[in-house]
């Protein structure tokens, strides 16, 4: 705690000055902050002057009806101009406040996407949304409204307590005894509620979480019948934030009581003091007034401050959860490292001893002493069990993991000394279940592209049209306009396949990483998809996770994954050959898969 408390603060301090240096530092913004507790810290003063015009005896009443009118002029003046320099503080921190929150979402949300793949392994989706919704709220007004308000309190607790003691010093000293104990409970109050609000935002980021995954998997929830239990597991999360919601609440009413009661302590003992002075004669009926009203505001100020030091610390609490943020540095960088001339680029893939465990289950590794080898320019498609790791290998390509050991190399330069955008941007790839944003088609399409805004509708016409997508696009009512919805929900397995490949050739890449759409595609669709497929693999280094006998027969070599390694890698009609062999024994499983399914559709 300690220890993140220092970063934090000067974190918090920096969003501050980077978002409004001018607004602290603009003369404006703290004039106007000036001339409004001025003029309101002047009021009581100038009102006591009024009472004491009224009271005073021996004065005609022309004489004292012209000085009051000269006295309420001047005071409406004053009020006005306070008026109008306290709207323009609000506006001026309002504004910087929602500046504030802009950068901060941004650099959260840089920060979020720069970070490595394996660090979403290990993260909840909902959790990081609230932190780049709600916890940048929270600090963008505790920093901003709150420390407006806090500096307005100060200055007005000082000028207030200034005047009590100019209007009377004995009476001042006398009530001011109440506010030490008053500012120790404030401080209790704020460190509690600061490990509070921690916590209930901890149980929301919990509640989002289970929310978001639900309602974007909403079929599932569906085809199984689990409305009700899942609201019933919402409720339960949200019980929680409640239960501490409720904490807060008797908290607060805790104290907010004690310092209403103190507030009027003070004015009572005003009244009995002053009462007494007045009585003695040490005290007009002005002064009491003036000094009544400046305790009356030195409590308000008072009940400002301990607020604006409680929200400080929930924005504290929240600042601490952005900061371990903002100061996560990604393990391996994102625009770093060597850039080879694009027209030297050949394309030749290889894993060199590569043995490699997810960094969530290191006990586990996937693939020990791999090694493998596609030249430029050739198929290789990689057939294996269930689980043999056929994904991760195409993950490593795209270095979304390290390996542990060994070396993976592209024409021989090993790929975590080559610019990861640089890699990425001669590497397409088709997944089984292409992911589509909810967006247009046409932006769909174009995101293949390394530079999306050079794209143009011819292009992605032409990528279209060899990906075989081109007519039922057109056949849309908004054609490339129609919006697919999210993750492509309102398209088929097929067409969010073909409008993928669209999307590789537009990129135009030397290397192709295929996860090869299994039977899910219907006879025409798969067709389709499959000539598709065999245009964009014309010319590049293709790695397929194959699925299809057409396509293992079409392919230069064919790996064979089982026990964390390669244990097979030839040609199709060789490896075929091999009696004992894998590929064999998985090959004759399909064909009696698939003979067994034919029977059973006879
Ligand atoms: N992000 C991850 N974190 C931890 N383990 C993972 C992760 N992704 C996959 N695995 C594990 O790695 C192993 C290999 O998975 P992978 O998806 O590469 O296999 P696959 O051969 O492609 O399987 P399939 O043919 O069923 O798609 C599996 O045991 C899987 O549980």
């Amino acid at each position: 705690q300690q220890s993140t408390s220092l970063p934090v603060f000067c974190f918090l301090l920096s969003c501050v000055f980077k978002a409004y240096l001018l607004l602290l530092s603009t003369p404006a913004a703290v004039g106007f902050l000036t001339v409004s507790s001025a003029v309101t810290m002047s009021a009581p003063f100038l009102l006591g002057k009024v009472i004491d015009t009224i009271y005073t005896t021996g004065t005609d009443t022309e004489t004292m009806a012209a000085s009051l009118t000269s006295l309420c002029i001047m005071l409406t003046g004053v009020f006005l101009v306070g008026g109008a320099a306290n709207a323009a503080r609000v506006y001026l921190m309002q504004s910087s406040g929602q500046k504030i929150v802009r950068n901060l979402r941004a650099s959260i949300f840089s920060s979020i996407l720069t970070q490595e793949v394996a660090f979403f392994d290990r993260s909840r989706t909902g959790e990081l949304i609230n932190r780049l919704s709600a916890d940048t709220a929270m600090v963008g007004r505790s920093i901003t409204d709150n420390l407006s308000d806090g500096l307005r309190a100060v200055a007005q607790a000082a000028a207030g307590v200034s005047m009590m003691f100019y209007v009377s010093p004995s009476l001042a000293s006398f009530v001011l005894l109440i506010v030490p104990p008053v500012a120790g409970l404030a401080i209790f109050y704020g460190r509690y509620l600061r490990s509070i609000s921690k916590r209930t935002q901890d149980a929301l980021a919990q509640a989002t979480q289970l929310a978001e995954e639900r309602i974007s998997n909403m079929r599932t929830v569906r085809a199984f019948g689990k409305e009700l239990s899942e609201v019933n597991t919402y409720t339960e999360k949200t019980d929680q934030v409640f239960s501490l919601a409720r904490k807060e609440a008797v908290l607060r009413a805790g104290f907010f009581g004690v310092t209403g009661l103190s507030g009027n302590i003070m004015i009572l003992s005003v009244l009995y003091k002053g009462g007494l002075l007045m009585a003695s004669q040490h005290m007009t009926v002005g002064e009491l007034s003036s000094f009544l009203m400046y305790t009356f505001w030195v409590g308000i100020s008072i009940a400002g401050l301990s607020s604006f030091y409680s929200e400080l610390m929930k924005g504290f609490g929240a600042g601490t959860r952005l900061w371990e943020l903002l100061d996560r540095k990604p393990e391996f960088p994102l625009n770093e490292g060597l850039v080879l001339p694009t027209d030297q680029l050949k394309g030749q893939l290889e894993f060199d001893d590569v043995t490699f465990a997810y960094p969530t289950r290191s006990e586990a590794p996937i693939f020990q002493n791999l090694s493998l080898m596609v030249p430029a320019g050739t198929i290789m498609a990689v057939v294996g069990p269930s689980g043999s790791g056929k994904s991760t290998l195409v993950s490593l390509l795209l270095r979304l993991y390290d390996p542990d050991a060994g070396m993976i190399s592209i024409d021989g330069h090993d790929i975590r000394d080559l610019n990861p955008y640089w890699l990425r941007s001669h590497i397409g790839t088709v997944s089984q279940e292409p992911v589509l944003f909810s967006c247009s088609i046409r932006d769909n399409i174009a995101y293949g592209a390394v530079d999306q805004e050079a794209v143009t509708t011819e292009d992605i016409y032409r990528a279209a049209r060899v990906a075989n997508a081109y007519n039922f696009i057109q056949a849309f009512p908004q054609g490339f306009d129609t919006v697919v919805g999210e993750k492509g929900v309102l398209l088929s397995g097929g067409q969010k396949q073909r409008i993928a490949i669209a999307r590789a050739l537009l990129r135009n890449p030397k290397i192709l990483l295929l996860d090869e759409a299994t039977s899910a595609l219907d006879a025409e669709n798969e067709f389709l998809v499959q000539e598709a497929l065999e245009r964009l693999m014309e010319g590049r280094t293709v790695v397929i996770i194959a699925h299809r006998l057409s396509t293992i027969q079409n392919a230069n070599a064919v790996a064979v994954l089982d026990q964390q390694r390669v244990v097979e890698c030839g040609r199709h009609a060789e490896l075929l050959g091999n009696r004992q062999g894998l590929f064999r024994k998985l090959m004759e499983k399909q064909a009696f898969l698939q003979e067994e399914q034919q029977r059973a559709l006879r």
